[in-house]
């Protein structure tokens, strides 16, 4: 240990581990996870070499919170207040989480869903700082070596994206690392898990997105896609490295395209610490949210009737969630699978169609459903209405599609219908909750995937659930 060693006690955030500093001085002001600015009390300013490094007077962080509430609030939008708060994470750690923490319910909407989802777009012409690992096809094979060079902080938790399907937004490039800084941002906030211990990786494999790769400003690997076995061989080339330089932490894959999603999730199961949040964190919540709803019915899941609109990753992690709890409930799985409907793009999803092996569990066999006629019958509104649907369920990217014709026909099997419009962020939930609220006299359970505002529908204050992944993060890792 150094002479200049000390103890730091970190605990600003309930985060009650010592950390050791060997550095001192201009070193400490430019390690954001050690820089208190002002904060810095006169003896650790001493202990430190940061004397006449700042101005005398010592500010606590409370009034440092206090202080930068007023600028956030001062700034015009949010995605202004996004880049205040990211610059702030940029420089002062510890101030970035106690300013979040103040009011997580509007730090969560502004660091996380929905503002990330601009953040992610415009990461190129907003870029200030790295926050992040970038491996792409001409630094994939030092990836082990750049990972232990992370050892020293012992990180347990990565969120790792190939930014093909980001939110319902879609193909980002290397702006999709900016969904997995602010979900390890909520790591730290929820669980107390150190922000050291939290390292965000883009898996820049190309982007197929036209105008990301005719702009200039991009910074992400100019290239199409990786597909096939270059695709699988450097992810593959990721997952080593990580298993041998972190073979204890977690690996939170992060939106993947559904083509991919799934294989990948299934082939590092049982190598790495790892799950899909997509397809078992969004299942895991969903799942939580229909139970609850249960409760309030007074009802069974195996009473109900389930459609799931958008079989991408979300879309079937929720039906396999489903299934499961209905098993549990005594259903044979043919008898769990026939209570559940998939809709993608083309309509109910029917063996008869040429399909991907992750959408074949829930097709309908054509001939087990004497109410489909022509493909006309295979539309929401339509298998709504003829399969006795009760819980509707959105992960389409679609907003809108959720129509108070489709929300009637609901209304026919069930006097209080659960629905879910969970497509994020907001501008791409398929219905908004003070119309839903609307059309059934306030009898509709909801859950969304980005956060609505509470809704007054006639004299009644409703608040609406947030139903996203994030609330089922691991957090004891
Ligand atoms: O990030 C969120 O808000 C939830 C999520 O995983 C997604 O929409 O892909
Ligand atoms: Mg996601």
């Amino acid at each position: 240990m150094s002479e200049n060693s000390i103890k730091f006690r970190y605990d600003e955030y309930g985060n009650t581990r010592e950390i050791f500093v060997y550095s001192s001085g201009s070193d400490i002001h430019n390690n954001s996870f050690v820089n208190k600015g002002t904060a810095f009390t006169v003896p650790e300013r001493r202990k430190l070499g940061l004397t006449a490094m700042l101005p005398p007077a010592v500010r606590s962080l409370e009034k440092q919170v206090e202080n930068s509430r007023v600028k956030v609030e001062g700034k015009e939008s949010d995605i202004e207040r996004f880049i205040y708060i990211r610059s702030l994470f940029d420089r002062n750690v510890t101030l970035a989480h106690a300013l979040i923490k103040s009011d997580i319910a509007r730090y969560m909407s502004i660091i996380y869903t929905p503002t990330v989802g601009l953040a992610c777009q415009h990461y190129s012409s907003m870029f200030r700082s790295a926050n992040g690992l970038h491996f792409y096809p001409g630094n994939i094979d030092e990836a082990e070596n750049v990972l232990r060079r992370f050892q020293n902080r012992d990180i347990r938790v990565a969120v790792v994206t190939d930014n093909q399907g980001i939110l319902g937004i879609g193909d980002q490039g290397a702006g999709g690392i900016a969904i997995c800084v602010g979900k390890l941002m909520l790591y730290t906030q929820g669980a107390g898990i150190a922000p050291w211990h939290c390292l965000p990786i883009s898996l820049d494999v190309g982007t197929d997105n036209e105008a990301l790769l005719a702009d200039d400003e991009y910074l992400g690997w100019r290239h199409r896609r990786l597909t096939g076995d270059e695709y699988i061989d450097f992810v593959q080339r990721f997952a080593r490295a990580f298993r041998n330089v972190f073979p204890s932490a977690l690996c939170q894959w992060e939106d993947f395209s559904k083509q991919n999603a799934f294989a990948i999730r299934d082939a590092y199961l049982h190598d790495l610490v790892s799950f899909n949040d997509d397809i078992q964190g969004t299942g895991a919540v969903a799942l939580a949210g229909i139970l609850t709803a249960m409760k309030i019915k007074q009802e069974k899941l195996g009473d109900q009737v389930f459609l799931i609109h958008g079989a991408g990753a979300g879309g079937i992690g929720i039906a396999e969630q489903i299934e499961t709890a209905l098993c549990e409930e005594g259903l044979s799985v043919d008898e769990a699978r026939a209570r559940i409907f998939t809709l993608d793009s083309r309509g109910l999803v029917t063996t008869d169609r040429d399909l991907l092996p992750y959408k074949q569990k829930y097709a309908k066999d054509p001939a087990s459903l004497p109410w489909l006629k022509d493909s006309d019958d295979l539309r929401l509104e339509n298998v709504v209405k003829k399969g006795g649907v009760t819980v509707l369920i959105g992960t389409s990217g679609q907003p809108g599609c959720f129509s108070r014709e489709v929300v009637d026909a609901v209304l026919e099997h069930t006097e209080r219908p659960i629905i879910m419009p969970l497509s994020n962020p907001t501008d791409k939930a398929e219905a908004i909750p003070a119309d839903l609220y609307r059309w059934t006299n306030g009898r509709a359970l909801i859950g969304t995937g980005s956060p609505f505002p509470d809704v007054e529908y006639e004299g009644k204050m409703y608040r609406v659930g947030q139903c996203n992944n994030v609330f089922v993060f691991p957090g004891s890792v």
